[in-house]
């Protein structure tokens, strides 16, 4: 039988500084989801979206941007709860979850569903490490804290809607980092999550470092959740998001990567995240969202 993959919207854009990441969801819709899915050989089923709030409608103490806080932190909980429940109940129905951000602090809500049945293993294939904690973050905005969030890091520690249980640091793994906060660079010191750099990329390959990720994120467990942060790949191949960094992997690189996943069978939840309309052209990045999510999924060149 098809593999079901439910697709699930989460526009939200307040986790971020540049507006519009709240229309990535369509974005990737129209650039054709559901046919790439299609022909990864896998049935896409529309969830429609999480009801997410405009920042015009929140409070205007939240809104307003500084640094040692997170901004938007209970429309974030309202959303990830939301957002939680909806991936926890398609893996019990036995689907795939698709999550479509909306910007990066969706990821909250995404995993923490994935992981609440039975432990996982996390892939971020993202150009920053989104440890950043609220008394750490240099600006407030929550996509910048997914991670730390999941693994119970600083304030988040006290929060059981952001912590993901069973998921231990020891199976998360990042690829492709290449920006990096002061505190963050401390925290990846200490602790036990695994770095694949993109200065690994450069001396050792994508496919031998993405070997070594699957490696790690899958040791002790069966499963694991992909979250695919668009501003991974370099802005020439991927324009549309709101903190592009140079230096990122190549279109090919990424359907490597994501070919690699595959071959692995290892995937139990994605998510494509940071997709921002107003800053692409012409729907490139969200076409490319739509076509690594069908190599991640299974669709292959022959
Ligand atoms: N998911 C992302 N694009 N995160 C970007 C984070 C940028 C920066 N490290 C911050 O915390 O503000
Ligand atoms: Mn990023
Ligand atoms: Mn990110």
């Amino acid at each position: 039988m098809e593999q079901i993959v439910r697709v699930i919207g989460a526009p939200t854009d307040y986790g971020a500084n540049r507006r519009g990441v709240d229309m990535g969801p369509s974005a990737i819709r129209y650039a054709g989801l559901a046919d790439q899915l299609r022909a990864a050989g896998v049935e896409p089923v529309e969830a429609g979206d999480i009801r997410a709030p405009y920042a015009e409608e929140c409070d205007p103490e939240t809104r307003s941007l500084r640094t040692g806080t997170a901004r938007f932190f209970d429309e974030t909980k309202a959303v990830c709860t939301q957002l939680a429940e909806t991936v926890e109940s398609a893996l019990a129905a036995g689907e795939l979850p698709v999550v479509l951000g909306g910007d990066h602090s969706v990821a909250i809500g995404s995993v923490s569903g994935s992981a609440a049945a039975s432990p996982i293993g996390a892939i971020w294939f993202d150009a920053h490490a989104d440890l950043n904690t609220p008394s750490t973050s240099p600006s407030g905005n929550i996509h910048g804290m997914p991670l730390a969030a999941l693994l119970g890091i600083g304030e988040f520690g006290e929060l059981e809607w952001a912590t993901a249980p069973n998921l231990r640091e020891e199976n998360v793994v990042l690829v492709g980092l290449r920006s990096a906060d002061e505190a963050e660079r401390a925290l990846l010191e200490e602790r036990d999550l695994t770095v694949l750099t993109m200065s690994d990329i450069d001396r050792r390959g994508i496919t031998a470092v993405v070997d070594d990720a699957l490696e790690a994120a899958t040791d002790g467990v069966d499963e694991i959740h992909v979250s695919l942060d668009l501003d991974w790949l370099d802005p020439t191949a991927a324009p549309g998001v709101g903190t592009p960094v140079r230096g990122g992997v190549t279109y090919r690189e990424a359907h490597a990567a994501m070919e690699q996943v595959a071959a692995r069978s290892a995937i139990r939840s994605l998510d494509l995240v940071e997709v921002n309309p107003t800053l692409d052209r012409s729907n490139e990045t969200a076409e490319l969202a739509t076509e690594l999510a069908a190599s991640a999924l299974g669709k292959r060149i022959l």
